[in-house]
């Protein structure tokens, strides 16, 4: 099972709640709708509109996915804003099986945890323009209250910190134009990632 996950290296997605991690993996995903899938992640937050069990998370209650990791079902675990997320073995080894490169979309915290597994993957910091702009995007977005929203500003300036140091990822997008943002990371995706397919 292992050697499966070795074959396809993961391409691990990074940055401030808002930078604009989900627009750009859409975009991605619909250029290459058959190079990656998404691993689908569990959470005990309460889905927003719109957002389907299975599809955008697996949503779950707090005990039963304490009680997963602590049987080593995960290979990141984070808590965030009060609630649990997570990236279940399982989710990656599925999407490594179907010969896709499979997308992470997680924290620092995550991203610091899948460097110690033999994942390898690779790892793309998703960066706003400054944090600024970034509230004002939660702001729009209109998904956030305004105590979720001071949580939210108060990681990202630590996951900043982290993203910016030299050497914590392959590659940093700064999210300012959106076009030339995503111009930026396909460069990055045919150039690095998909040559090794
Ligand atoms: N380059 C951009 N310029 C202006 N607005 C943008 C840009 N990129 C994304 N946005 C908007 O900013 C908001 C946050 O983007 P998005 O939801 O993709 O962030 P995220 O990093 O996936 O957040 P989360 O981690 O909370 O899911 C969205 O409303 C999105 O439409």
């Amino acid at each position: 099972m292992m050697s499966t996950l070795k074959t396809i290296r993961p391409l691990m997605f990074c940055g401030p709640s808002g930078s604009g991690k989900s627009t750009l993996l859409k975009k991605l995903l619909d250029d290459f709708p058959d190079k990656f899938g998404f691993s689908v992640s569990h959470t005990t937050r309460k889905p927003r509109p719109g957002e389907v069990h299975g599809k955008h998370y697996f949503f779950t209650e707090m005990d039963a996915m304490k009680e997963a990791i602590s049987d080593g079902l995960f290979i990141e675990n984070a808590c965030y804003g009060g609630n649990l997320y997570g990236t279940s073995r399982k989710a990656v080894e599925s999407v490594a099986k179907d010969g896709k490169v499979c997308i992470l979309d997680i924290e620092v915290q995550g991203v610091k945890q899948i460097k110690k597994t033999d994942l390898n993957p690779w790892s793309v910091f998703v960066k706003p323009p400054s944090l600024e702009h970034l509230k004002q995007r939660l702001v729009a977005r209109n998904t956030e209250t305004e105590e979720t929203l001071a949580r939210r500003l108060k990681a990202a300036e630590e996951e900043m910190e982290y993203g910016t140091s030299e050497g914590n990822f392959d590659v940093t997008i700064v999210n300012d134009n959106l076009d030339q943002a995503y111009e930026n990371l396909k460069d990055f995706v045919v150039k690095k990632v998909l040559s090794e397919l």
